[in-house]
């Protein structure tokens, strides 16, 4: 709620909500009786805001936008409450000021920002556009291409970019709250007209048509698909053309579209889903809420590839001392040449100088082939190439060499956990964490526990995804964990549906235009066909191992295709050879043309196994590479390998490019319904009985059985269901 205080002639007003100051309806209840009652003292000469524990506010609450009662009508009328008071009012900022929270600030004659606040107005990540007649009060204070960036990208800007743009007053380091109370006793009968927004004209541009037509087309191409970019640039674009009561009108006419939108409520669930993600539990009990981390004050690298590259760069970035280590002194000068040239433009990027992360102090970042360097660090993370034997060697000697309690971390995207950690006297300390290249910017992180990892070394590497910033999603040990296990049937189905007479641009299409970043055979390219050749060697799926007079289209008793074979056979290992599911200008080229030599290969291969080509429209193409990705889901949390659906929705949307307003697989699934999902899996696994990955789950059959139980009910029907671990 809000407390209401004196300082003398200052009325104090504290909204007050933890954890980030929510604006429930008690909190704006609260406000406004604060308000009135500072209205109605005489002895009252102005008013302050504030907010408890040091934030100011997070804005409305997300949660309550599904809820018939949000309150959001009455924010936008406390607003215009708090501009029209006859006191001032001064916002003092501290922490946040976002979304509705920054739109009360807008609402003040005043405001005063500590150095470290940070303000933003987000809604248009959650899918909604600033709907408190901030889409019209923030151009009117730092003018429309600034308005329009805060608005359209959401982005938080800090305090000292605030006053720099006027969107602050004052910037103070010391105590906010005493600044803004010195602040309002000064500014005392002093004219409010001037400090209204709403009666302030929009400030002019040269051409302002010239610079929104600019700017609309870069708004709807960094949009990728989501509405709220685009109606958010419609309504500050009102504010240029209209008095600002018909812009608020349009305001809301835009805003009652997007939160009507199924854009917003998977924009939504998917911030909720993050947070959710954080609570990590495991069937053996330990859970976020009773693990406690160690400290991670130094860590090592080991293998210098594109991996252990962008890892070294991050834990620089973090402020993470690092000893990185190669296996001889060509390979360590190659790694450290890269490494110095990632960090260099990461520090461009980051706008602060090489001085700033420090990572030419050997004290900071240090370049070794001694594995007795190991021996103090906190963590390890081990990055050689994908190999059983060479990994556990190096767990055998980290095991050896490294202090007692030091953390041993492998990255793999596949292999077994336990087996690794076998190799170790302290298999409890020993984890996966799975990093999405290039690991310096992806912000996923699977983290994998094995048999006998003990709580601590789970909660240790969530924070160190933390400190990295990145989303940490701890997941179960089996063969591709989450991400890449739901991966492999996506991918699988889409090369049958070559095999049955699509092409790989028809299917990249169809995908890319569900929203993928790209499509299954463009990112195979990209990723390099050799890496899921060798898996398949080793899982003796393909190569000498494979028994003679074996089936071509047969593997293990199920459908095979091997086409992808034939490409890496054929040296076709994707972007990196300059031919892969598509040519490209040259070795290393990125862009992808369509191929006439693969689909003559295609077309001698049908011939060869007697396929009939036939016409596959969009709509198999989609469910069937969707539905079964979104099936082997499914059968993930039922065997217990993740805590819920949105924990699989978080490992897609920040590690394999699926479309954040999309919400994620499983959620995607959810509002396409579940008996649509298992009737689509039947009538494709019934066409096509022997192809893998079409036939449903038992716990998708359950699930539509029960009647299509909303997502986050879904976890409860799983106690009848045995669990793998
Ligand atoms: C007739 C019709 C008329 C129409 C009129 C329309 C009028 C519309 C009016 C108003 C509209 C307002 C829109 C908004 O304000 S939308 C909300 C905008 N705010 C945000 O997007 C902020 C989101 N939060 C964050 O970015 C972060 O949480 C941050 C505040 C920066 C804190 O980050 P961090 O310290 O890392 O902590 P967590 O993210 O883990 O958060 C801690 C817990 O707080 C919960 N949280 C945070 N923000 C919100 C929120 N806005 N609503 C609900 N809950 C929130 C978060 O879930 C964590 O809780 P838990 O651990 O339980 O999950």
């Amino acid at each position: 709620m809000a407390q209401y205080a004196r300082s003398p002639a200052v009325a104090v007003i504290r909204l007050r909500n933890p954890p980030v100051n929510t604006l429930s309806f008690a909190v704006l209840q609260a406000l406004e009786d604060g308000l009135e009652k500072a209205d109605a003292d005489p002895s009252v000469k102005a008013v302050m805001i504030c907010g408890e524990n040091g934030k100011f506010s997070a804005g409305a609450d997300i949660r309550g936008f599904s809820s018939p009662n949000r309150p959001v009508k009455s924010l936008a009328a406390l607003v215009s409450l708090i501009e029209s008071s006859k006191k001032p009012v001064v916002a003092a900022i501290e922490g946040i000021a976002l979304g509705g929270g920054l739109e009360v600030a807008l609402g003040c004659h005043y405001r005063v920002a500590h150095v470290k606040a940070r303000m933003g107005l987000p809604e248009v990540t959650l899918g909604l556009l600033p709907g408190a007649e901030g889409t019209q009060r923030l151009p009117r204070l730092i003018g429309v291409p600034a308005a329009l960036d805060m608005i359209t990208t959401g982005k938080h800007i800090p305090a000292t970019e605030a006053l720099k743009l006027g969107l602050v007053d004052e910037v103070v380091e010391e105590n906010t709250v005493e600044a803004a109370i010195r602040l309002a006793n000064k500014v005392i009968g002093q004219p409010l007209g001037p400090r209204r927004l709403s009666l302030k004209p929009v400030p002019k541009l040269p051409d302002m048509e010239a610079f929104l037509s600019q700017a609309r087309v870069r708004v709807k191409k960094q949009a990728q698909g989501c509405l709220a970019p685009e109606l958010c640039f419609q309504a500050v674009r009102a504010a240029t053309q209209m008095p600002f009561a018909d812009g608020v009108r349009r305001e809301r006419e835009l805003f009652m579209v997007l939160l009507s939108s199924g854009q917003a409520r998977a924009l939504q669930y998917a911030f909720l889903a993050e947070r959710a993600a954080q609570k990590w539990t495991t069937p053996g009990g330990a859970s976020w809420s009773s693990a406690t981390p160690q400290p991670v004050r130094s860590a090592a690298v080991i293998g210098l590839g594109t991996m252990g590259r962008g890892i070294v760069t991050s834990l620089v970035k973090a402020n993470i001392p690092v000893v990185a280590l190669e296996q001889d002194l060509e390979y360590l000068n190659t790694g450290r040449k890269a490494v110095m040239l990632l960090l260099e433009r990461e520090a461009m990027k980051m706008e602060v100088g090489a001085q700033t992360l420090d990572f030419h102090n050997p004290a900071r970042l240090q370049f070794t082939v001694d594995f007795d360097s190991l021996r103090d660090v906190d963590l390890v993370i081990e990055a050689v190439f994908e190999n059983m034997a060479l990994k556990k060697e190096i767990f055998h000697k980290l095991s050896r060499i490294c202090k007692p309690g030091a953390l041993l971390c492998t990255n793999t995207s596949a292999l077994n956990i336990d087996e690794i950690a076998s190799a170790t006297s302290r298999p409890q300390q020993v984890i996966g964490t799975h990093f999405f290249s290039p690991a310096h910017v992806m912000r996923l992180l699977e983290i994998i526990y094995g048999r006998h990892t003990s709580p601590t070394a789970i909660a240790t590497a969530v924070q160190l995804a933390k400190a990295l910033k990145k989303v940490g999603v701890v997941v179960g040990n089996c063969f591709g964990f989450v991400g890449n296990r739901m991966m492999f049937p996506y991918v699988q189905q889409a090369v049958f549906l070559l095999e049955e007479g699509s092409r790989p641009e028809a299917v990249d299409r169809v995908l890319e235009d569900f929203g993928f970043k790209i499509g299954p055979f463009r990112m195979s390219d990209l990723a390099g066909l050799d890496v899921g050749w060798r898996s398949r060697q080793g899982q003796g799926l393909t190569g000498p191992s494979v028994p003679a007079g074996t089936p071509a289209r047969q593997r293990q008793g199920q459908r095979y295709s091997p086409l992808p074979d034939l490409l890496c056979e054929s040296g076709r290992f994707g972007q990196k050879t300059g031919k892969g599911w598509y040519q490209y200008e040259k070795a290393g080229g990125r862009t992808a043309t369509p191929d006439p030599w693969l689909h003559s290969l295609l077309a001698q291969y049908r011939d060869t196994h007697g396929i009939e080509p036939r016409f596959i429209d969009q709509e198999e193409i989609l469910e069937r590479c969707l539905f079964s990705l979104i099936n082997e889901g499914f059968a993930i949390l039922a065997e217990g390998i993740a805590s819920g659906p949105e924990h699989l929705d978080v490992i897609y949307i920040n590690g394999y490019g699926w479309p954040k307003h999309k919400g994620g697989p499983m959620f995607y699934a959810s509002t396409v319904g579940l008996p649509r999902v298992l009737a689509k899996l039947h009538k494709y696994s019934e066409a096509h009985p022997d192809v893998p990955g079409l036939q449903p789950s038992a716990f998708l059959k359950k699930l539509a059985a029960v009647g299509n139980p909303p997502i986050k009910e879904w976890m409860s029907y799983l106690s009848q269901q045995s669990s793998r671990l």
